[in-house]
């Protein structure tokens, strides 16, 4: 049996298989590359518009706070106290000077409690010196020195962003300008925002994207992040440190709120913090994993089905071409009763109507053949027949008859079993030819050949020798035996010629006999004795028998 992988079904299979899987496998690769760029393209997308939404509520929230400082500080409180208090020390009067600290931070202590964002309000004199403030232990600011007159008259001066821990929250100080009624520096107020509140809005824009905000300071340590369980203060990874110079540019990192993320840093307009924006990346790759396990599903369910449709036609191929090969094998093996029915009309349906039609054919040449073969034997067995018997008596010829004595005589050499050859001759048998014609001569011949076959027994044989004379040879059978068999002969065919219908005819034989000898070798050498005989027999006057084996008595 060969191999199962030589079998057609099986080719079938594997070319199925590979045709399905090569295509499938490479587009799949192809689409999954595609789609790989095209998910973090639109993570990156989506961080950039959260990243926008966050940077727009920070300036919002920034205007709104510095119109109110702005308007803080051009209050009637503070500007008439900064005037009489400068007025004051240039007069050097304390007890006043003081009354107008006391009224100033009642008035900045009501104000704070109004405003939700704002933590503390102090406010400064044109000498940098801190005359009121809403708390009772006033935020130490950064060096009055980066607050010059210039820088004062540019506008205001925002206070790097950083961690409190007084309030515990991430504050914010801008600085504004004072001036008098008549435009002159006269000193500046400082409004400590708290970021955290900020928190909230984070939150709120959040809502619309999965990503997760954060706010860096100027060293990236977390101010405030949307994500829960982040510290703050806490230093991102040196990769962030390197990032913030590639601002607005999307990486894959250590994620501060994942463990591995797409972030985006954004450096704020109004407010110096940078904006990180950071996407969960291992939920990004379980959706690009699922869309992959769903990918490998649809494939191995391609490939059950083709392989099960190869099954299919490999079997509807291979099972008709089986049962042609078991006919073809019955067909050598000699059976041509072979039909098979013809269930499809494809290709395999023709092959097998051709082949019931070869085996038809095949059944009816066999039919012929087998005819013609009969005949031929019956022929053959007519020829052989014919070889061996004489035309007119049916006997045997005198071919057969000398292979008969061959037999015998090896038989006589072999078993010492004695036989004896009586050679016949019809008495003056020209006489009657000459006078009843040769056809009636036949009828005799044919009646004493008849009579000479019912004399002896069935394992003797009876010859034609030629013309009118006879041979019979007895097996088994002694000379004294034999003359009495020779004997009956001669009555039993003058009783048949006797009886003959149409010319009853009396009618003598001479009769030679001869038994065998040890010394004979061929046919020839009985044949010669038996001529001896029956020329003895003729001599005697005919009409008897003479055996050259025992005495006789002279005629
Ligand atoms: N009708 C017929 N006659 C045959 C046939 N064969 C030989 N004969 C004739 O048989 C005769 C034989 O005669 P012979 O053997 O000469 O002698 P006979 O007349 O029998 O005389 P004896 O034998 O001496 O008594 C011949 O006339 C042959 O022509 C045959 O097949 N048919």
């Amino acid at each position: 049996m060969k191999p199962v992988l030589y079998s057609i079904k099986s080719k079938i299979v594997i070319f199925a298989v590979i045709a399905t899987l090569l295509p499938t496998a490479g587009l799949g690769l192809l689409s999954f590359k595609q789609n790989e760029a095209l998910i973090i393209d639109s993570v990156t997308r989506e961080l950039r518009v959260l990243a926008d939404n966050v940077n727009r509520q920070l300036n919002l929230w920034m205007d709104e706070n510095t119109l109110t400082i702005r308007a803080l500080s051009t209050s009637n409180p503070v500007i008439e106290g900064l005037t009489i208090l400068k007025k004051q020390t240039d007069n050097t009067h304390e007890n006043t000077a003081k009354q107008t600290q006391s009224v100033m931070s009642g008035y900045l202590t009501a104000v704070r409690d109004k405003l939700d964002d704002v933590l503390e309000l102090t406010v400064f004199d044109s000498t940098r010196k801190i005359v009121a403030s809403s708390a009772s232990t006033p935020e130490v600011l950064e060096s009055p020195e980066r607050w010059t007159h210039a820088s004062l008259t540019r506008g205001s001066i925002a206070i790097t962003p950083h961690w409190n821990d007084r309030y515990d929250t991430a504050a914010f100080s801008v600085i504004y300008p004072v001036l008098s009624y008549d435009s002159q520096l006269i000193g500046a107020i400082a409004a400590t925002l708290d970021l955290g509140i900020f928190r909230n809005k984070l939150m709120e824009t959040r809502k619309f994207s999965s990503g997760e905000i954060t706010l860096l300071d100027q060293n990236s340590r977390v101010l405030l992040s949307s994500a829960s369980g982040i510290d703050h203060l806490a230093v991102p990874n040196p990769h962030y440190l390197e990032s913030m110079q590639i601002l607005e540019e999307s990486i894959t990192h250590d994620g501060l709120s994942y463990p591995k993320a797409i972030g985006l840093l954004y450096a704020s307009e109004n407010v110096p913090v940078t904006i990180l924006v950071e996407q969960d990346q291992s939920a990004i790759q379980a959706s690009w994993m699922k869309l992959r396990n769903r990918f490998l599903e649809f494939v191995a369910i391609l490939i059950v089905i083709v392989t099960l449709v190869a099954l299919y036609m490999g079997h509807s191929i291979v099972t008709p071409l089986k049962q042609l090969i078991s006919a073809v094998r019955g067909i050598v093996e000699g059976n041509l009763d072979i039909y098979l029915p013809v269930k499809r009309k494809d290709e395999v349906g023709q092959l097998t109507t051709i082949f019931n039609q070869m085996t038809d054919a095949l059944r009816n040449k066999h039919t012929e053949i087998m005819a013609v073969n009969q005949a031929m034997q019956q022929q053959n067995q007519l020829l052989q027949k014919l070889s061996i018997t004489d035309g007119l008596t049916s006997l045997y010829n005198r071919a057969k008859l000398n292979t008969i004595l061959i037999e015998q005589l090896a038989r006589f050499k072999r078993n010492d079993r004695t036989f004896c050859l009586l050679m016949i001759d019809v008495d003056h048998f020209k006489t009657i030819n000459d006078k009843l014609g040769h056809i009636t001569g036949d009828k005799i011949l044919i009646t004493v050949a008849s009579a000479l076959l019912k004399s002896i027994r069935t394992i003797d044989y009876a010859a034609r020798y030629g013309g009118d004379e006879f041979m019979a040879i007895l097996t088994e059978t002694n000379s004294s035996a034999a003359i009495k068999t020779a004997e009956r002969i001669r009555s039993e065919v003058s009783a048949a010629c006797s009886a003959l219908e149409e010319h009853p005819i009396q009618i003598t034989l001479s009769i030679g006999i001869t038994q065998s000898h040890h010394d004979d070798t061929t046919p020839g050498d009985l044949i010669a004795r038996a001529d001896v005989a029956l020329y003895e027999a003729k001599k005697r006057g005919r009409n008897r028998v003479y055996c050259v084996d025992v005495a006789h008595t002279d005629p």
